[in-house]
């Protein structure tokens, strides 16, 4: 059966659409575009009043899967995913056994086939155990299909494994996503060191524990002329050395999460551990920072860092909570709200943000609305409000600071390659 997505303003940045059209989609596949299409024999899906973009994907999820199945699997983090309009997420290899080896991936790969609900990409490791001793399989991870090495959580402290990674890297064109953290700096801090580490008494991480680890590794990606794209940017510092990487024209992007330009230390507090997350939120200088480079386009994309965690690793004190924020389920209600809303984005911009741009970064062939194209698309009232409420996740991960807080803009359908996967807040049965 066609299905027929009606009178939605469509909007594709890569193809600089941004108008009200009708699209077809027949066995998967987005098979016409135009005005006033015929509806007999059509599965009408009415758009009207609405916006349909291409499927968001983020190129920055934790789904815990193998090894931490108790905070999340692949199964509920591509609900959570599903139910956040991301039709394409790739996950990051922190988990246990680390995704270091073919094995892994393959073993990655079979599952989200099986309970995948959204399509699900593969972050290899760069170092085996992300110990920064000894680089990966990366090699054999590339043939069963990863579109990235990262040590997410980790940074390799030594420059010969990550000059050894860089190559890797650019041998197979893949990018080398860098978690900038210079451990000897945060060492056991657990919030950005500063005003709210004086209020509070906890541990402080300083700006310096990213933004040398970011100095370091652009250094790096121009020595090696590779790819490199920055993890969850934090910090004012960072972005400026960002934004001169790029005037170098060196082969660098990099993202932010929404917590981060949203966010200050100023929330925090003792008794709410969901504030707590790597790296840690700054303060308004680092905000406003951040939210230039959003509009300037030194920060390329949108990616949430999705990180669930269990209540027993959030319910213990400040110190020795888990880093880690639930985001798929709130990243474009928030990102709408604060920068289309509150800051005047174009809602085309943000939507780029959302969908080619990560696809370019991670090099896949997704993130439009063409014919001839698996139908990946997302349908979002941009009028509607609503309350974030944790307690409906479909992520086994409650842990978010934003809960209570009203924002607008609600994904209302989720198309994964022509399937209706999510409609008006209920995942369909795979
Ligand atoms: N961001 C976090 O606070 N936590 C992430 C790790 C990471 O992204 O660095 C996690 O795996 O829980
Ligand atoms: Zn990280
Ligand atoms: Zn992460």
């Amino acid at each position: 059966m066609e299905i027929l997505i009606k009178n939605g303003r469509v909007i594709d940045p890569k193809n600089n659409i941004n108008e009200k059209l009708d699209i077809v989609i027949k066995d998967g596949i987005i098979s016409r575009i135009g005005k006033n299409l015929k509806e007999e024999g059509r599965n009408i899906i009415n758009a009207d009043k609405m916006i349909a973009t291409p499927g968001f994907i983020d190129i920055h999820v934790h789904l815990r899967e193998p090894g931490f199945e108790y905070k999340e699997t692949i199964e509920t983090g591509t609900m959570a995913a599903a139910a956040g309009g991301f039709t394409t997420v790739a996950c990051m290899p922190n988990t246990k056994p680390v995704v270091h080896s073919k094995e892994i991936v393959k073993y990655i790969k079979e599952k989200s086939k099986r309970t995948g609900y959204v399509n699900v990409l593969i972050i290899g490791s760069i170092t085996k155990g992300l110990e920064g001793k000894s680089i990966s399989d990366i090699n054999e991870m590339v043939e069963e299909g990863i579109v990235a090495i990262s040590d997410d959580g980790k940074t390799p402290m030594d420059n010969e494994i990550m000059i050894k990674a860089f190559k890797e890297a650019k041998k197979y064109n893949i990018p080398l996503i860098s978690h900038c953290e210079e451990h000897n700096l945060s060492n056991g801090g657990s919030i950005n060191l500063g005003r709210a580490s004086e209020r509070t008494g906890i541990k402080g991480i300083p700006s310096a524990a990213e933004y040398l680890i970011v100095k370091r590794d652009i250094e790096l990606c121009e020595a090696t002329l590779s790819k490199l794209h920055v993890a969850h940017v934090s910090t004012k510092e960072s972005v400026e050395l960002i934004r001169r990487g790029k005037l170098k024209g060196l082969n660098l992007t990099c993202e932010v999460a929404p917590h981060h330009f949203i966010l200050t230390d100023d929330i925090i507090s003792l008794k709410d551990t969901y504030t707590k997350v790597n790296p840690p939120l700054r303060t308004s200088k680092d905000v406003e920072a951040i939210i230039e480079g959003i509009f300037d386009g030194t920060i390329d994309i949108i990616a949430t860092d999705h990180a669930p965690h269990d209540e027993d690793s959030k319910k213990v004190e400040y110190s020795r909570a888990a880093f880690g924020i639930s985001g798929l389920e709130t990243a474009f209600s928030l990102s709408y709200t604060e920068l289309v809303l509150n800051r005047n984005l174009p809602i085309d911009r943000l939507v780029e943000m959302l969908t080619v741009k990560p696809a370019e970064i991670i090099g896949i062939d997704k993130g439009s609305i063409e014919i001839g194209e698996s139908a990946d698309i997302t349908i979002v009232d941009l009028n509607r409000e609503y309350t974030i409420d944790s307690r409906q996740f479909y992520s086994k991960g409650k842990n978010t600071p934003f809960n209570g807080r009203k924002v607008k803009g609600k994904v209302i359908y989720t198309i994964v390659g022509g399937k209706v996967i999510y409609e008006k807040g209920e995942i369909r049965c795979l």
